[in-house]
Formats: structure tokens, C-alpha cells, sequence
């Protein structure tokens, strides 16, 4: 059986909190709960714990995470700096994070907002509490070779790397080490990522409980079996780059129709994003929305025939699916 856990955004149950009726669940975590024997951790009520249907274990989860945390990020890349953006609209200080890479090229943005930065992975390792591996995969066991006779066993090593599977962090790094393998996706850097973990043999809950409330601010965190990352990989991870190009052809449709491309794309990054909310938010099937949308003869079946045609919904399918493969392919190197 699987457990899940999912750490909600803050923003996320303020909003659906006002619109909830004595007594009513929350019909999302409701609907992954109903997957699995599964337990629900929300982050932003000290030391809460709220239960649906089966619950098989607990988590003790602070509202925020100890804001003495030492942060290290190894690799001062996009996804990184995704992470310690949405961390820092919590409570963790710039102070306490630091972040390696062999060149300067990416530091400048980190130092902007008042976190350190050097060229030295092990002066990251040796001096953090949770650490981020966030090079590259094929990166991964250079690095990891690099900074391994310097990982304590308190620490928790917290690898982003697409593909690199726990078998393999666990044997680059020291016996019992404390290992977490987490896909976030770039939207982290707004406080609308969605991010999946699963712990190591070594990792315990409470060790997700501290990496749940420092990503509390990033977005959805949600702990799953390890089996599930690679194709949140594929539909959430690389997904954001599918609804980017969705976006983009919104926008040059509507280009080609005589709007300036400028206004057009300002359009269709707000419909996206309308769009998404309303999703999130509703609760609703997407297919009931969409219905929501078409007014029988009117123009949206015009046009959802049109994508249809061009087998839109197929496409993107297998856009999942190749991304969720190549991503256990990595895994297979
Ligand atoms: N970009 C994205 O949307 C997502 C990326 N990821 C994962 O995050 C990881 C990083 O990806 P990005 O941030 O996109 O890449 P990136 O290319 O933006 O950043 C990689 C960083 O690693 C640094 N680096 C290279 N060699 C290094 C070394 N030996 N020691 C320390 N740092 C080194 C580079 O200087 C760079 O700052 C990858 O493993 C990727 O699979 C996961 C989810 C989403
Ligand atoms: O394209 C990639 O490999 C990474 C992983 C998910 C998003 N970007």
C-alpha cells in the first residue's frame, strides 16, 4: 500500500478554507487519499494533523521549518534557485541558505537576494543541515563522489536530479546515509510549484515533515512511493514546458488572426493561468469545466473539434509518456 502525505500550499488552504462548508473534506486530498491508505500533513497549523479515512502513520509537522536549518544547494542553476526563492517566502533567512558552482555565471542572482555563494561543494556540505543536489544527473556521481567523505549522518541530502533513482544516491554517499528524492517544477519560484518526494531507506518521517515545511512555500509537496517521481517528472515537471508551448500557440493563433503579438501573449499567459486556478481551485473535473466553456454551436466546440482533429490530447499523452521514459531511462545509466 502506498502513504501519502501532501503539504499544501499556504496560499492554496487560505483560499479553499473561506469556500469550505462545515464538515466538507477537501475534495482534492480526498481524491488522493482515496488512491492509498494514506495520511494527510498540513503545514500550516503548528503541529497539525489533520486525518483522512485510514491512517497508517503520523507526522509531527512544525508550521514552519527551524529557522536555524543550515540550506545548501549544490548547482546555482534554474531549479535551485527556483527552490531557495520559494523558500524564502517562508520563514527561512537568506542568511541560513548557501549554494556552490564551480563558475560565478549563475551566483549573481542568489547574492541578490542575500544569500551566500561559493565555489566549494564541500564548504556547502560541511556546513548545511539539509543539503540540495541540484546539478545536472550525469553531474550526480562526480558531485556526490566530491562531497561524500564530508556528509554527516544528521544531515539530509535532498536530490532534484531527473532520473537518478535512490538506489543509486544511496550508494554514492556514506552507508545510512539520509536520502530524499524530490522532482519539484520551476513554478517554486512563484509559490505555485508542484513537488513530489519519496524518502531513502534512511530517511524518516520526520525527516519529510522537515523537508515538507521548508518547501512549504514552493507549492503542492506531496510524498509518494519512489515509483511515482519519474512520472511526475514527466507530467509535472517537464509538463510546465508543455503548457508554455500551449501557451505560445494560443498566443500565435491569435497573432495570426490580426492581434499584436504582445497583447496576445499577455492574454494567453493570463488565460493559462485563469485557467489553472479555476482548476485548482473549483475542484472540478477539467472535463466539467470545459463543458462549462462550451455553449452548444458555439465557437469553443469549433475549436476543441479542431484540437481533436489535430490530436491534441493524444499528443500530449505521449509527451508524458516520452518524458516519464526518458526520465527512468536516466535512472537506468
Ligand atoms: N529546470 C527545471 O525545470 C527542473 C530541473 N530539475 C533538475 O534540477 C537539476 C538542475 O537543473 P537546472 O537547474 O535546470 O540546471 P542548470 O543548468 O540551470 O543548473 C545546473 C547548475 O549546476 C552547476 N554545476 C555544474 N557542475 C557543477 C559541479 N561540479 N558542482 C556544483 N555545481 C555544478 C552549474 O554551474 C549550474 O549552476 C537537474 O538535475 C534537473 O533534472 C528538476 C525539475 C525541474
Ligand atoms: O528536462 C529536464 O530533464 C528537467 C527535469 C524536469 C524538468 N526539467
Amino acid at each position: 500500500m502506498h502513504q501519502i502525505a501532501v503539504c499544501k500550499p499556504a496560499i492554496y488552504r487560505r483560499r479553499r478554507r473561506r469556500r469550505r462548508r462545515p464538515n466538507e473534506g477537501d475534495r482534492r486530498s480526498t481524491e488522493i487519499a482515496e488512491s492509498a491508505c494514506c495520511f494527510q500533513a498540513i503545514c500550516d497549523e503548528p503541529f497539525a494533523l489533520t486525518q483522512h479515512r485510514c491512517v497508517s502513520t503520523q507526522i509531527k509537522m512544525d508550521q514552519y521549518a527551524d529557522p536555524q536549518l543550515k540550506i545548501g544547494f549544490i548547482g546555482a542553476g534554474n531549479m535551485a534557485f527556483g527552490i531557495a526563492k520559494g523558500m524564502l517566502s517562508g520563514n527561512v533567512l537568506p542568511i541560513n541558505i548557501k549554494v556552490s558552482a564551480p563558475s560565478s555565471t549563475n551566483q549573481g542572482r542568489f547574492q541578490e537576494l542575500g544569500i551566500s555563494v561559493t565555489h566549494s561543494n564541500t564548504e556547502v556540505v560541511s556546513g548545511s543541515d539539509v543539503v540540495f543536489v541540484a546539478v545536472k544527473p550525469h553531474l550526480v556521481p562526480l558531485v556526490l563522489s566530491e562531497v561524500s567523505p564530508h556528509v554527516q549522518q544528521k544531515q539530509i541530502i535532498v536530490s532534484v536530479a531527473a532520473g537518478v533513482t535512490l538506489a543509486l544516491l544511496e550508494e554514492l554517499l556514506p552507508e545510512n546515509s539520509i536520502v530524499i528524492r524530490l522532482m519539484p517544477n520551476l513554478p517554486c519560484v512563484v509559490q505555485e510549484g508542484a513537488l513530489l518526494f519519496a524518502r531513502g531507506a534512511n530517511a524518516k518521517q520526520e525527516d519529510g515533515a522537515v523537508l515538507c515545511s521548508l518547501l512549504r512555500c514552493c507549492g503542492l509537496v506531496v510524498e509518494g512511493p519512489e515509483a511515482w517521481i519519474d512520472i511526475h517528472t514527466g507530467m509535472s515537471g517537464s509538463g510546465v514546458a508543455f503548457v508554455y508551448l500551449f501557451a505560445e500557440a494560443l498566443a500565435e493563433g491569435a497573432v495570426k488572426m490580426g492581434m499584436p503579438s504582445a497583447l496576445a501573449h499577455s492574454i494567453a499567459s493570463q488565460t493559462v493561468l485563469g485557467a489553472g486556478r479555476l482548476l485548482r481551485d473549483s475542484g472540478k473535473h477539467p472535463a466539467q469545466l470545459r463543458s462549462d466553456v462550451c455553449t452548444p454551436g458555439g465557437t469553443t466546440i469549433y475549436g476543441l473539434h479542431t484540437l481533436e482533429q489535430g490530436g491534441v490530447r493524444a499528443s500530449v499523452m505521449s509527451a508524458v509518456e516520452s518524458a516519464t521514459e526518458k526520465a527512468r531511462e536516466l535512472g537506468r545509466k
